[in-house]
């Protein structure tokens, strides 16, 4: 039987007091063709989502509990839309290992739902070749748990893979610090500077320089909506999607 409102997907949430978890309750439960049956926080039991039948369950928790969130899902044959950060290219292979136990399952793991975000991450790396340097600078409001952003590591992470691609050495400058922090932390060898301030929701910039100008791209999400198309886009294709899959720019085909 072909999904829609007769028909919706079964959705869990986990981290659903959260405040992108709470965000993503309300988008679910305005879809048609999706139907929340379990919304979950800290302290309740994850068997309530096998319980629930849940085909589908969207993790925006804490970078120290999804990986034992994504465990219990692959091996219940849950698939699973991730917002959480922390994920490691050693996390990632752990979760392709588990993946590989289970045919037909799909994982989704994105460091940014927001269209904006996704796609000035693409525009960065194909500026990345023609600047002689590049630094990122992250601002998030004072309640987000990590840092760098897991967008920002991403970014670099590109970023720095089409440097190397183009033969490019990172940006050299003549500046001594005098204060440890002073000029932002390397993540693959591209500068990312964190700002945290109450006010601000999700925003990134990507500057690249070269004698005589600089590109300033640059990214505001305003409100937790605007990750929502993506997390409703990733849980209606996570079903037809095995293994697993990093970046919402490889379901967007962009
Ligand atoms: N990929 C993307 O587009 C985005 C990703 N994020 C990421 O999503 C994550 C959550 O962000 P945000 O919503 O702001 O954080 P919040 O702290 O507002 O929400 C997280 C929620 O998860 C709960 N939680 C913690 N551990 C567990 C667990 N084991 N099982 C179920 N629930 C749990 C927390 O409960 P308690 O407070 O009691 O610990 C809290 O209610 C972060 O890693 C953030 O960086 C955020 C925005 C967009
Ligand atoms: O914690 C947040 O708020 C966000 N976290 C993600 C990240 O670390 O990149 C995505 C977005 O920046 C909002």
């Amino acid at each position: 039987m072909t999904r829609g409102e007769n028909n919706p997907i079964r959705v869990g949430v986990l981290g659903a007091r959260g405040r992108m978890g709470a965000t993503v309750v309300r988008a679910v439960e305005a879809a048609p063709d999706l139907e929340v049956v379990a919304a979950l926080d800290a302290g309740d039991e994850l068997s309530a989502l096998t319980g629930a039948r849940a085909e589908v369950v969207v993790d925006f928790t804490h970078p120290d509990a999804v990986l034992d969130n994504l465990r219990f899902l692959v091996e219940n044959g849950i698939a699973a839309v991730v917002g959480t950060t922390g994920f490691t290219e050693e996390r990632l292979s752990t979760v392709r290992e588990w993946l590989r136990d289970k045919p037909g399952l799909g994982v989704l793991v994105a460091p940014n739902f927001a269209l904006g975000a996704v796609l000035a991450m693409r525009f960065a790396q194909q500026a990345a070749r023609f600047y002689e340097s590049v630094e990122i600078i992250e601002l998030h409001h004072n309640r987000k748990a990590d840092a760098p952003s897991g967008t920002a590591a991403h970014t670099a992470r590109l970023v720095a893979e089409a440097r190397r691609e183009a033969g490019l050495k990172p940006g050299a400058d003549a500046t001594t610090s005098e204060v440890d922090g002073a000029r932002g932390a390397l993540v693959d060898e591209v500068r990312v500077h964190s700002v945290r301030l109450p006010g601000l929701v999700a925003h990134e910039e990507i500057l690249f320089g070269q004698e005589g100008e600089t590109l300033t791209i640059r990214h505001d999400s305003m409100d937790r909506t605007s990750f929502m198309p993506g997390v409703l886009l990733g849980v209606r294709e996570v079903l037809g999607r095995p293994g697993l899959t990093v970046g919402l720019e490889n379901v967007l085909d962009l």
